[in-house]
């Protein structure tokens, strides 16, 4: 993907969303709350749902909160699981619940005094981009990024181990994928598609160069490696994913246990809802 995915809020992924209007209020899909869950029965939230939905009040988008955090909006690009740019994501853009932002506000600030800032892979998501998800892991013989992101894993098993839930707590808007940046942040290269993929449980030098502190293993590695906790993960990797665990304990948010990015703000104010607007300035202007 575009060397204009990565930014800092404030750049350029805040431009406005040119072609869809706010007419709707959002409409939720409730769900039990199973997160993470099999893709056997996904919810039927597209249903009505067209581009012109605006968040529920309470959205915002984090650049407005807080333009210093990094974004890298994974699932607006070519660099993800899927390996090109997931339903919903219109623009590469973090939006959460107020709550969540001001709370990851917070975080930032006390991890610059550690000599870190804070980069987001993905926020609110909306359910059509989870119900491409289902399908994609439903069609066998697309595996185009399997190469990095589940080198060991066979498809079939993401959602059944865990790695990818539907419905997802980030269709509340108060769950954040994040890593921690060394300060001041080196500049990263971008993804070209089609480049050589080096798997994503590799040592930080044989992995793609992702900017951020080593933490044992790229983003969105389905690998039991990613287990938080892991105890083959050790040194500055292990202190920098408790490093992230701390800092986002201490503004309220609960890490889930098989991915060391993967964050909720404990006291929701979506709890079970999951929205399905896009993903794009407009939703939230
Ligand atoms: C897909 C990954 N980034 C993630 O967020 N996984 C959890 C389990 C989810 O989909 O909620
Ligand atoms: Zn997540």
């Amino acid at each position: 993907m575009t060397w204009m995915s990565l930014t800092a809020c404030g750049g350029p992924t805040s431009k406005p969303a040119a072609t869809w209007s706010t007419r709707t209020a959002s409409p939720t899909v409730s769900a039990p709350a199973t997160s993470p869950s099999t893709p056997a029965a996904p919810p039927s939230a597209t249903a009505g749902a067209g581009p012109g939905e605006h968040a529920p009040a309470g959205f915002v988008a984090l650049s407005d909160v807080d333009p210093t955090i990094m974004q890298d909006i994974r699932y607006a690009t070519d660099h993800n699981f899927v390996g090109r740019p997931i339903d919903g994501y219109v623009e590469p853009l973090c939006i959460l619940t107020r709550q969540a932002a001001e709370a990851l506000h917070r975080v930032q600030t006390a991890a610059r005094a550690h000599g870190y800032g804070v980069k987001v892979y993905d926020c609110y998501r909306p359910q059509r981009a989870v119900d491409d998800f289902v399908r994609w892991s439903r069609r066998f013989d697309e595996q185009k990024t399997k190469a990095e992101f589940y080198p060991k894993l066979d498809k079939s098993e993401l959602f059944n181990q865990g790695y990818i839930a539907g419905p997802t707590t980030h269709s509340s808007g108060s769950t954040i994928d994040l890593t921690l940046v060394a300060l001041p942040a080196h500049t990263q290269r971008p993804y070209v598609d089609g480049e050589q993929l080096l798997p994503c449980s590799a040592p930080a030098d044989q992995r793609f160069p992702d900017n951020s502190a080593d933490m044992g293993t790229g983003f969105d590695c389905f690998d039991s490696l990613a287990h938080t906790l892991d105890p083959r993960i050790t040194g500055p990797a292990m202190e920098h994913r408790l490093l992230l665990k701390q800092l986002m304990q201490d503004a309220g948010f609960k890490n889930y246990s098989s991915e060391w990015w993967h964050y909720s703000l404990t006291q929701e104010p979506y709890p079970r809802k999951y929205f399905d607007f896009p993903v794009a300035r407009g939703a939230v202007s």
